[in-house]
Parts: C-alpha cells; sequence; structure tokens
C-alpha cells in the first residue's frame, strides 16, 4: 500500500463520518437552511484564501518545476474555479455572492483553528508535510462528491448539482491524483520522523474537515462575543469598523 493509501485508510472513519453529517448529507439530499450555507460560504472564502497561500508556501519549497507547475495550478483553480460550488449555495440560500461578500468576516474558531493549522505547518514543516496538510481538502471533497453520485444520482435538477459535479469532476480527482503522487514520491526519503509529522498533518486536517461542516451547520461562533465580535451577517456600524477589518483582513 502507498504511503498516502495507508494515510487514507488511518483516516477512514474520520471520511466516513464527514459523509454522514448532517451538511453532506444535506448537499446529498438538496435540504440545508439557507443560514447554514451562508455562513459556509462566507468561512469558506476566508478558507480558501489561507489555502492558496499555503500552496504558495509550498510552492516556495518545490524541488521540480513539475512540482512549482502543480502548485500553480491548485492556487489557479482555488482562486477561480472555487466560486462555482459557491455560487450554487448562495443561490440555493437566496442571496447573491455579492451579498455574502459584503459583509467582513470574523472567523468562527474552527476556521480559525484550520486556518492556523495550515499555516503552522506550511511554514515550519517539510514539503511532503504540507501536501500532507493540505491533501484532505482535495480528498475529502472528491470523495464526498463522488459517493453522493453514486448513491443519489443527482440530476441537474437537483439544488446542489453545481457543488457535488464540480468536487466530483475529473478535474478535480486528477488534481488529487497528482497530490497523491508527489507525497508518495516524497514518502520515501522521508525520516521516520517526519513520516510521523505528515500522518499527524493529514490526520488533524481530516478532523477539521468534519469540524468545518460541524461549524457551517450550528452556525458556530466565538462564545462569548468580546469587542469587535460580530454575529455574521450583521454588519459593525461604528467608528470600530475599520479596525476591525484590518484585524479581520490579518486573519487571512
Ligand atoms: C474547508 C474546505 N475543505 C475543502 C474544500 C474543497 N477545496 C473547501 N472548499 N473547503
Amino acid at each position: 500500500m502507498s504511503f498516502a493509501q495507508s494515510l487514507r485508510q488511518d483516516a477512514d472513519p474520520i471520511f466516513e463520518a464527514i459523509y454522514l453529517h448532517p451538511f453532506v448529507q444535506g448537499i446529498a439530499k438538496g435540504q440545508l437552511p439557507p443560514e447554514s450555507l451562508i455562513h459556509y460560504v462566507s468561512q469558506d472564502t476566508e478558507y480558501l484564501n489561507t489555502y492558496s497561500k499555503v500552496y504558495g508556501m509550498a510552492l516556495s519549497k518545490a524541488q521540480t518545476p513539475d512540482q512549482m507547475r502543480l502548485f500553480y495550478n491548485r492556487i489557479g483553480i482555488l482562486l477561480e474555479g472555487e466560486l462555482i460550488p459557491h455560487l450554487n449555495l448562495c443561490r440555493v440560500a437566496g442571496v447573491t455572492h455579492d451579498e455574502v461578500m459584503q459583509h467582513p468576516v470574523e472567523l468562527a474558531p474552527t476556521a480559525h483553528h484550520y486556518a492556523r493549522h495550515m499555516l503552522c505547518v506550511a511554514q515550519q514543516g517539510t514539503l511532503g508535510e504540507i501536501v500532507a496538510v493540505v491533501l484532505p481538502c482535495q480528498w475529502v471533497y472528491v470523495d464526498t462528491a463522488r459517493r453522493i453520485i453514486e448513491e443519489f444520482q443527482p440530476t441537474t435538477e437537483h439544488p446542489f448539482y453545481d457543488w457535488i459535479s464540480f468536487y466530483a469532476s475529473d478535474e478535480m480527482h486528477q488534481g488529487l491524483m497528482e497530490l497523491t503522487a508527489l507525497l508518495d514520491h516524497l514518502a520515501p526519503g522521508a525520516r521516520e520522523l517526519d513520516l510521523a509529522m505528515m500522518r499527524s498533518a493529514f490526520l488533524d486536517s481530516s478532523r477539521l474537515e468534519y469540524q468545518f461542516f460541524d461549524m457551517a451547520f450550528t452556525l458556530q461562533k466565538w462564545t462569548p462575543s468580546g469587542p469587535g465580535a460580530y454575529p455574521l451577517g450583521e454588519k459593525p456600524d461604528s467608528d470600530s469598523f475599520d479596525s476591525l477589518s484590518v484585524r479581520v483582513n490579518t486573519c487571512v
């Protein structure tokens, strides 16, 4: 079994729990509360910004032009392509994407944790660790979307057809294959300790993928809400808005 497959096997109970999570089942069955969809899109936009930067950090540690090209292409897909599933969720929620983007976002605890987890590994880890930390993001969505297609056979009438078909696409699957191939290329040259760090990064990201769906489903926010914190969707109306925006932007 390849190193990447052994990580996937270890994470199988987590992937199974993700598939059965009410948010994912809601996507599969075409029924989710609008507030959860909006919460997801606004948090995920921030998450994907951080994720793109992590690919940029991987690019800086790449060892060959082919590896550089892989990370460069992934950044392009993240910044442009992932708008498709977000537009789909907004449409079902009955809001425009612009309306959701209008509101500055404070990262909820899980998105905050996930972003910092990736940034920390990207800053301190080897290239292999960075690939391991980003891999569940790709793997969870491709597996989930393909399993939904297998079980529910959604047609174009399905409310989340665009979301499902985007993540189940050959292009996304190809990206997953490229990342697992790179991890399997790097693993044989890694020390035992580095392999353990890769495994830990992969499992933590897998758990955080579960938590991320849960965050959206439960509309997670910081408690107690403190100075500067505000409920998603409510625009601060005081002079504190500027300093808040600065703090929010430094989150990504
Ligand atoms: C949290 C999260 N993980 C994964 C994906 C799919 N790239 C996403 N959009 N958001």
